[in-house]
């Protein structure tokens, strides 16, 4: 098991580019192996959970390079897909797990999905539910709703899909298998998920559309198409890997940081809304577009924080981040309530669990709700021993912690952040000057 040591810190300085947009990541692999031609993406993230996506593709005849950064994907079109020698294996991933069986369930070979402890108890229900009213046949090998999932070759048409949940991987997982379908698919969610689906396939060509209706909910809809486009993604630096940098900065005091080129499409952004709720100090700089998905440099300057309430349509936008505006919360004067997150229940851990024990064991005032957790801020915390849970989200959430508590503290299996980030402690380290 890897432990790491966070003593705590005063005053983050400097710059710092975060990696690629994991979802973006993911997405430009995927699109670029079923589109016709090479598709270069540069700023990919080199993280476990990507790394994954193109092993799932390599292993279905995918010829994929990856140089400095930069990947080359030579997609063999959109029927050009081979039948899998083996098991795909889809780790700690619960986006390459979801999107994936979409595409797999059009595709005219059999195959196996399969990923780590945590992704093969993740629900997969919510996507089998959808695809298999559209003629798929996916099947929970354990019969227990959840992976390794058995994909049979099936007949695929159109449905119009009310998703119980504000989710891109389900909605993506429809929108993929609609590619396939006879007629027209559609998905109607709770609240808009993040779009990044609907930006990238219309960029390869694909013939999609997406409104939000006055009443919040929210419908993308795709058409059968016979070939998608290569086309080179540049992909964003991830808001929610921006977003420990940008919480180090807020709660050590005499911080001033420029997180440069975070990728800020609005389905993605609230945590910067949540932080400027909180009194954060924040600037956006030189603002840019890039197929379809916003990006702007973020300035943050260390500052005291207040609580505050984050529910309804706002926690799509800010799922991911919810481990570290809590730690924020505790940091913060007043109470901050999350609800309306049951979400955070079938992330890679119960987050709604780990957040409220890593709290805790901090000194922080937390009670975990049904669908959130109250947090009462401004208790001074102290170091402690963390325990990640493997989870990557909590073991970066609780180092900022760390850094801002009284005493050291340890983070228990802290290699699981290699998921998304994999450079996190070194860039920190180089904030903190050490
Ligand atoms: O589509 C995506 O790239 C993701 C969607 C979200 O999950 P849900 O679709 O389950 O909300 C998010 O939590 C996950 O980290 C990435
Ligand atoms: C929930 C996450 O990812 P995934 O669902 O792709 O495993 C995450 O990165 O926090």
């Amino acid at each position: 098991m890897s432990v790491r040591d966070i003593h705590p810190s005063r005053q983050l300085k400097g710059e710092i580019l975060v990696p690629g947009d994991k979802s973006i990541s993911h997405r430009a692999v995927m699109f670029g192996s079923l589109a016709k031609g090479d598709t270069r993406i540069s700023h990919f993230l080199s993280g476990a959970d990507c790394l994954s996506t193109i092993s799932c593709f390599r292993k279905m005849g995918v010829p994929i390079e990856m140089e400095k950064g930069q990947v080359l994907v030579h997609g063999n079109g959109l029927h050009g897909l081979r039948a899998p020698e083996e098991v795909l294996d889809t780790g700690n991933s619960g986006t390459t797990t979801r999107l994936i069986a979409g595409i797999l369930a059009g595709q005219s070979f059999p195959s196996v999905l399969s990923g780590d402890d945590s992704l093969n108890s993740r629900p997969m229900g919510r996507i089998m539910t959808p695809l298999n009213q559209m003629g798929a046949h996916i099947t929970s090998i354990r019969e227990n709703g959840c992976a390794p999932l058995r994909i049979e070759p099936g007949r695929l048409h159109g449905i119009h899909y009310t998703s119980p949940v504000a989710s891109a991987q389900v909605k993506s997982a429809v929108l993929l298998a609609g590619l396939y379908a006879e007629g027209e698919t559609s998905v109607t969610e709770p609240a808009l998920s993040r779009n990044h689906t609907e930006l990238m396939l219309q960029g390869f060509g694909a013939s999609l559309t997406s409104t939000v209706h006055p009443d919040g909910t929210a419908t993308a809809s795709v058409l059968p198409c016979s070939e998608l486009f290569a086309r080179d993604i540049r992909v964003p630096g991830d808001i929610s890997s921006a977003a420990y940098f940008i919480a180090a900065g807020l709660l050590t005091p005499g911080s001033e940081i420029l997180v440069r080129n975070v990728g800020l499409n609005p389905t993605r952004a609230g945590f910067l809304t949540v932080c400027q709720n909180m009194g954060a100090k924040l600037s956006l700089q030189n603002k840019t577009t890039q197929g379809g998905e916003e990006m702007a440099d973020i300035l943050v300057s260390s500052g005291p924080l207040h609580g505050t309430v984050i529910e309804g349509s706002l926690i799509p936008s800010l799922i991911d981040e919810i481990p570290i505006l809590a730690v924020m919360a505790a940091f913060a004067d007043g109470t901050t309530v999350i609800r309306d997150a049951a979400e955070l229940k079938v992330k890679e851990t119960n987050r709604i669990d780990t957040v409220t024990e890593n709290l805790s064991a901090m000194g922080a005032d937390v009670t975990p709700t049904e669908d959130g957790m109250i947090i009462r801020g401004g208790k001074a915390l102290h170091g402690a021993q963390i325990h990640s849970h493997l989870d990557h989200r909590i073991a970066m959430a609780f180092t900022v912690a760390a850094l801002a508590a009284d005493g050291p503290s340890s983070i228990l299996d802290s290699q699981c952040v290699d998921v998304s980030y994999p450079a996190f402690f070194q860039e920190l380290d180089a904030l903190c000057g050490r």
